[in-house]
């Protein structure tokens, strides 16, 4: 049944100049799963974010949402529809307080006019649901502060609430703990739990310890095909998993696939 699923994909292909970077790709996401997509450098997960977000299109295959082929649209008309990019789509502006920069977001999803907002009620409920958007995302005290100043990790809580802003049925994360220390890591994976509330989410993500803590499912790419896919226990354990991840020499870097190296 296709309506369990809120985003799939169907035989999908990205060559680039005779270069196959994703290759028969079958992705299904489950409504409500925090779902990952992984794989050692180059298997070709941001290529296949990519195509989900429309910042590529695909040579061949399909892009379905709740079951509407969406391959022939646009980002901005996926994002109405439900689906959305954090943390690039969003670009915060440095030189607006935390809070003027969810209100401005809130504007611009609901589109309405700056006379719509003149009317004391409005404002009032816009002020209301931006403080809730910034408590949301652990910046009540922030409100006030201008996001130039906010540490990293507070600017990607931020960027993360002006997308929850556009009320996204499902949230689609381009390494959301990329470039992170531990703490902030820690931090961002409570806000994805939380952001992942009565929502669906997939993202791509290095750090394996963050899939283990996070995710409902894993896809594992290599070499642009789907390699395996299972829960994290599943994937770990699977042999080919660790020699793709091996062979690379991906898994020193960002962290091994075991169960218990990731759960460190
Ligand atoms: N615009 C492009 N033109 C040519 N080749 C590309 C292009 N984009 C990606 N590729 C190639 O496609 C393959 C998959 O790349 P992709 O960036 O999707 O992998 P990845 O899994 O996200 O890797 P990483 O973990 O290093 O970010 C790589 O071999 C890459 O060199």
């Amino acid at each position: 049944m296709s309506d369990q699923y809120v985003l799939e994909t169907r035989s999908l292909v990205k060559e680039f100049k005779g270069f196959v970077a994703v290759d028969d790709v079958n992705l299904q996401i489950q409504k409500g799963h925090i779902h990952a997509l992984i794989g050692p450098n180059g298997a070709g997960k941001t290529t296949v974010f990519n195509l989900l977000t429309k910042f590529l299109i695909p040579t061949r295959g399909q892009i379905l949402f709740k079951g509407e082929d969406i391959t022939p649209m646009k980002s901005a008309a996926i994002a109405r529809k439900g689906m959305v990019r954090s943390f690039q789509i969003s670009a915060v502006f440095p030189h607006m307080t935390a809070l003027e920069n969810i209100r401005v977001a809130l504007q611009s999803f609901e589109g309405s006019s700056f006379s719509f907002w003149k009317s004391g009620a409005s404002l009032n409920r816009l002020n209301k649901r931006a403080m809730e958007l910034l408590d949301s995302v652990g910046l009540t005290e922030f409100a006030n502060t201008m996001t130039v100043e906010l540490a990293y990790g507070r600017k990607r809580a931020l960027e993360l609430a002006t997308t929850l802003a556009m009320e996204p049925e499902i949230l689609l994360l381009d390494e959301p703990t990329q470039g992170m220390g531990t703490e902030d890591v820690d931090r961002v994976v409570e806000l994805v739990r939380k952001a992942a509330e009565g929502r669906t989410v997939l993202m791509v993500e290095h750090n394996l310890s963050v899939v283990s803590k996070l995710c409902d499912r894993i896809t594992v790419l290599a070499q642009g095909s789907v390699l395996t896919e299972g829960d994290y226990e599943a994937v770990s354990a699977d042999p080919r998993v660790r020699e793709v991840y091996m062979g690379t020499g991906s898994s020193g870097e960002r962290g091994a696939v075991t169960a218990e190296e990731a759960a460190q």
